[in-house]
Formats: C-alpha cells, structure tokens, sequence
C-alpha cells in the first residue's frame, strides 16, 4: 500500500459520498469515484483535481447490477493502491411495507446491503493481509429505530451497523480499521427519492457537517460514529446492555416464563 492510499467511495456523484470524496482529495488521497451519473462524477473530479492535484479514476457503475458490481469488487481486490473503502452509496424509498413493491424492496435491500457486503467481502483479505487500510460503511439512525417507519430501508442499515461492528472485531486485531457512520437527517437529494421536500424537515444536518464529523471519529478510529447524537453515553448505556444479556442466552432449558402454560 502507498504511504496516502487512494480512498474508492462509492454513491460519489452528489450528498454525502460526493463529500467524502472532497474532503479526501483536501487530505491528498487520489480517488476512485464509483456511481451511476458519469457526467455529475466527471465534473467533481475535474473540479477536485484542478484544487487538490490529486488522481482521480472514475467508475461507472449500478451497484444493483451484478455484472458492474463485480467491476468494482475486482477493482478493490487487486488495486493495492486503495487502502480506503467508503461504502456510501445507498437509497431509500417512500411508503409502507404494504405499498412498497416486492421489486423495489428487493433493489433496495441489493444496493444497501448486498453491494456493500460484497464490496466489503472483495477488500478485506488484503487489507488484512497488508495490515493496515479502513472500511467505512454508511449506515443510518433508521437502523436503530423501528418506530421511524421506514422499516425496509431500516432493516438494511441494521445490517449495516451489525457487520461493521462484527468486522471491527474480526479485522480490528488484523490492522484493519472499521467504521460504521450513522447520520440522521442530512440535507441531500435521498429526500427527493422518498417523496419529501427535505426543506419542509427540522433539524438537518448540513451534509458538510456530516461529514467533518464523520472523520472525527475516522481519525479517533472509532468503530461507530453517530455524528447528531448530543450524548455519547446513550450510545454506550445501549452497548452495556447489550452486552450485559450475553452471558444470558445459552441455557438448556427455556426461561421459566415460557414453562407454564398460561
Ligand atoms: N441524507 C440522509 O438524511 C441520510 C443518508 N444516509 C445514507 O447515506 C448514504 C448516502 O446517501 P445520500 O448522500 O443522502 O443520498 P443521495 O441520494 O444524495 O446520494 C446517493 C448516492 O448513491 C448513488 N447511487 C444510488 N443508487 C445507486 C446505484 N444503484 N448504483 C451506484 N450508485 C448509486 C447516487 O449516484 P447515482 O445516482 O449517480 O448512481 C449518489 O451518488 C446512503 O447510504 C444513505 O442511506 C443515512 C442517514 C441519513
Ligand atoms: N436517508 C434517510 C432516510 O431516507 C435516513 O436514513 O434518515
């Protein structure tokens, strides 16, 4: 790996993805910008280029796609050079379960989960094997919260943050650092995709801010950063309590509760 590895991000072309991509090319990593609106990536990294003096590769791909996905995923597991996943790119959709189609929850759950697992799963050996090299995964607050009411979308970043926090365990002894990043409400065009005018929301989060945070806890290597959450001992009240049940689960016989027939 290069002393300043290149950093892949993915959903580069706008919000928070295209953010990262700017604030990394600010730090003096070369890119690869991975999304489907070539044009829109063109014009970042043009741009990005001309104010850093950083390389920039440009993919274009629809992660929901195996074919490209596979482009991507080849890409990380023989580029040595890219030493820094930011597996950003992801989508949400408007309605309830009930009115959602089977086919769109299915693309969701494909680009949400699959693509990044995948892409995830094509890096990890060789950052593992080199010892060193980060993977940032885009979850949400959703993913904590079934009472938002975006279950599907929620569902997938449950995903997300449970294999961040079970891959920090597995490649954090290896060198590899991993990060999953849990916004709320940040300004960007997902909004759009639900149906909502994210003008009409209160308290958003700047998608710059977001960001900056974000690399706060990339650079404290922490393995979940929840960039709008005022106090971080909730967060760790919620990882006591989970952790404290551990020792709980593995009994020969079902809980009394469940040994009476009333
Ligand atoms: N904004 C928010 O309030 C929050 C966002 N998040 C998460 O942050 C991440 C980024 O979202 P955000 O920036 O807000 O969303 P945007 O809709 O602004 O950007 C999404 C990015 O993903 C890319 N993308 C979408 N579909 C595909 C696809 N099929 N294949 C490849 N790339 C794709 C888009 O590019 P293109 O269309 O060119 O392919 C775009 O670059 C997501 O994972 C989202 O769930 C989490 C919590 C809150
Ligand atoms: N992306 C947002 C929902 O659409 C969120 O995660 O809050």
């Amino acid at each position: 790996m290069t002393v300043v590895p290149s950093v892949l991000v993915t959903g580069a072309s706008t919000g928070i993805g295209a953010a990262y991509a700017e604030r990394f090319a600010r730090r003096g990593h070369d890119l690869v910008l991975v999304a489907r609106d070539r044009a829109r990536m063109e014009a970042l990294a043009a741009r990005l280029r001309q104010e850093n003096g950083v390389a920039i590769d440009i993919i274009q791909a629809d992660l929901t796609q195996p074919a490209e996905l596979a482009t991507v995923e080849a890409r990380l597991r023989n580029d040595a050079r890219i030493g820094i996943l930011i597996n950003n790119a992801g989508t949400a959709i408007g309605g309830s379960f009930i009115e959602q189609s089977t086919d769109d929850v299915a693309r969701l759950v494909a680009l949400n989960t699959t693509a990044l697992l995948r892409l995830a799963s094509a890096m990890a050996p060789r950052l593992a094997k080199a010892g060193e090299g980060a993977i940032v995964n885009i979850g949400s607050v959703v993913g904590l919260a079934p009472e938002f009411g975006m279950t599907v979308y929620g569902a997938t970043k449950a995903f997300v943050l449970f294999l961040s926090q079970g891959l920090s365990l597995e490649l954090a002894p290896k060198g590899v650092y991993v990060q999953a990043v849990l916004p709320a409400t940040t300004r960007t065009e997902i909004w759009g995709h639900v149906g909502a005018d994210v003008n009409t929301l209160s308290n958003v989060m700047e998608v710059n801010d977001l960001v900056d945070a974000a690399l706060v806890g990339f650079d404290r290597r922490e393995p979940v950063t929840i960039p709008p959450l005022p106090d971080a001992g909730q967060w760790d009240a919620l990882q006591a309590a989970r952790q404290a049940m551990l020792p709980n689960y593995r009994n020969e016989r079902p809980a009394e509760r469940y040994r009476t027939l009333a």
